[in-house]
């Protein structure tokens, strides 16, 4: 379709894998972009030898673009900002923080740099340093998340921004990928669908909790420390919950999470591992390829019909 996004990146379809800790490394990133996505790989907290390695390892896999996630509150973070440039990465994806910094130094390798916001403010500032499009991401996503919705913050966002916006946080088929176009986005970025995708490599036993998950099976805990997260209702969560109630400090919560997102990838340690993972696990009931799940996604003709309907 004649859609300026794809065509800014060079992707056949308006989706981008989420850059999801732990979880989007080359396996995933590389199916997700040979099937005409942009596949991601996430840094997270890791050291920046083992996301070179990824990169690495992804271009082996894949001629086609793939993006860099960078989680800006990763003691790494300027180092792996550094190493995008080294490694002729072309896209980057950042999280949980504002990429300002970076962003003049990007642009001077020819970097896309794509920021996901959580807010109108931050969405302007991006603009004006220079960004190329902006992921607006609403509280149903899994992770960090901020205090706004999907269905209330793209519009919002659209309507600030002149650059193209990727809406973010509860999309997960194609009825989420449609109606985020309807508010103005020109692609969407999909993360827990991808959770259970054949090609990611989280432990079995992540992947049958997100598929056997309800719809009100997520909370988000973290609150007290200034970084909200989104993850499945488990012994952890319910442990976040009652430490938050105590008025425990952001340290002892900390340290409670910590390395709890590794347990659960690396694992499967459903108990105390943190399950990150958006409000649609409740609609993500099986395991599929990449492949078909974008092709599920982007199978919009037979929606159009609804438009009759108003
Ligand atoms: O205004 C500013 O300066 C920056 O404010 C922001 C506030 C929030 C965000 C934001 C919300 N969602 C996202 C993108 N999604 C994410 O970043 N999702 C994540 N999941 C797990 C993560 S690991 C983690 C998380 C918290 C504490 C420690 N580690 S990051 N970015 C971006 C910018």
């Amino acid at each position: 379709k004649n859609n300026s996004f794809c065509q800014t990146i060079g992707i056949d379809y308006p989706i981008i894998q989420g850059g999801m800790a732990w979880v989007a490394e080359s396996t995933l990133a590389a199916a997700v972009s040979n099937a005409g996505g942009l596949g991601v790989i996430a840094s997270g907290n890791a050291p920046v030898e083992f996301i070179k390695e990824e990169i690495r390892k992804v271009k082996k896999l894949t001629d086609k673009p793939f993006g860099v996630n960078i989680m800006l509150l990763s003691e790494n973070a300027d180092e792996v900002a550094q190493l995008v440039c080294d490694e002729g990465v072309k896209v980057v994806t950042t999280g949980a923080g504002n990429p300002g910094k970076y962003i003049g130094k990007w642009k001077e390798h020819g970097i896309k740099v794509i920021p996901v916001v959580a807010s109108v403010a931050l969405a302007k500032r991006m603009e004006r340093v220079g960004v190329d499009a902006i992921i607006a991401e609403g509280y149903e996503a899994g992770g960090h998340v901020g205090e706004i919705t999907t269905m209330a913050l793209v519009p919002q966002v659209v309507d600030s921004v002149n650059i193209s916006v990727i809406a973010a946080g509860g999309i997960a088929d194609n009825r989420g990928v449609a109606a985020s176009f309807m508010l103005g986005a020109h692609g969407v970025q999909v993360g827990t669908r991808f959770l259970v995708a054949e090609e990611c490599i989280i432990h079995a036993n992540y992947k049958k909790k997100v598929i056997d998950a309800k719809d009100i099976f997520t909370m988000v805990t973290g609150r007290s420390t200034g970084h909200p997260v989104r993850i499945l209702r488990n012994k952890l969560a319910r442990q976040f919950a009652k430490l938050e109630k105590e008025g425990a400090s952001p340290e002892k919560i900390e340290k409670l999470g910590s390395g709890a997102l590794a347990k659960a990838v690396r694992e499967g340690d459903i108990d105390q591992g943190s399950l990150m993972a958006g409000q649609v696990a409740g609609m993500v009931s099986k395991e599929e390829t990449c492949k078909d799940i974008i092709q599920d996604l982007m199978n919009l003709s037979e929606l159009k019909g609804r438009l009759d309907l108003f």
